[in-house]
């Protein structure tokens, strides 16, 4: 279980999100939502540890703080937004970069390793690029990369940041549909920031929309996302639909 209590956390003396409070079950999905600039990237860097913050945040009851650096690496698998990718690698010997975590000093990845990394690929349909350098591969390609890396960490926590940026609308559902199996098979817990709040809406339990640094709203999607919210956080027209499944649709209506 994430716990989130009272965290802040900024830039150089700026709070760029404030006193956010969020509790993710062991196995749950949790996506931030809120328009560009609102802090979701910098909350899931709070988690991460890569900024630091204010308030509490533990992880099963330690606090992400406290955690040593193999220890994090091994418990929270951290997909930036815009990763810098090591040049001079291959699609697999970057993803092999997730099993680092998991060997021994100084020890070399073994084939266990080796077929999880394979079958990592081949889910996220990269397996006919395993042998390409990352300078070759186009923008989606490149996202998808970075997700093998985090996938291959097996970490018990994901943190996504935009995981779909770039990604066309089939790759996209089968990358959400492969961190949604992990979930329910392994009891991964997930937090992601998506734009798309009608995938956002399909894939998550809970919503935490942020708008400059605060939190807006928080709780089920089909509470969260209503037209009203997205007008006004946004500053969009939009319609929220909703699907025979009961899911909502949130889709943009032209203006005129
Ligand atoms: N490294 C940084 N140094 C200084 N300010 C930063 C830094 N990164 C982000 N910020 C600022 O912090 C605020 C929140 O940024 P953040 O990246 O968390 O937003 P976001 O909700 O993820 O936005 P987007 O949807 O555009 O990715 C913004 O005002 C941004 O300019």
């Amino acid at each position: 279980m994430l716990e989130i209590n009272q965290v802040s956390a900024g830039y150089r003396g700026r709070i760029a999100v404030a006193d956010v409070t969020v509790t993710v079950p062991q196995g749950s999905w949790l996506a931030v939502i809120g328009p560009n600039g609102a802090g979701k990237s910098t909350l899931l860097k709070a988690v991460a540890n890569a900024v630091p913050h204010t308030g509490t945040i533990t992880l099963s009851g330690t606090p992400v703080t406290t955690l040593t650096n193999r220890a994090r690496a091994r418990q929270i698998g951290y997909a930036p937004q815009t990763p810098t990718l090591p040049e001079g690698l291959t699609v697999t010997d970057y993803a092999l970069l997730g099993r680092t975590p998991h060997l021994g000093f100084l020890a070399r990845e073994g084939t266990s390793d080796l077929t999880l990394v394979a079958d990592v690929l081949a889910r996220l349909d990269l397996a006919h690029l395993a042998d390409r350098p990352l300078p070759t591969l186009s923008g989606g390609e490149r996202q998808r990369a970075v997700l093998a890396r985090v996938l291959a960490q097996q970490a018990g926590l994901l943190l996504l940041d935009e995981p779909t940026t770039g990604l066309d609308i089939g790759h996209a559902q089968s990358l959400l549909d492969l961190v949604d199996r992990l979930r329910l098979a392994d009891g991964t817990t997930v937090v992601s920031t998506l734009h798309d709040l009608t995938l956002a809406g399909q894939y998550a339990d809970q919503l935490l929309m942020l708008d400059g640094g605060r939190v807006v709203a928080a709780g089920a999607p089909a509470e969260v996302l209503t037209a009203e919210r997205v007008s006004r956080h946004y500053g969009a027209r939009a319609e929220v639909l909703t699907a025979p499944d009961g899911s909502r649709v949130v889709t943009p209506v032209r203006a005129g």
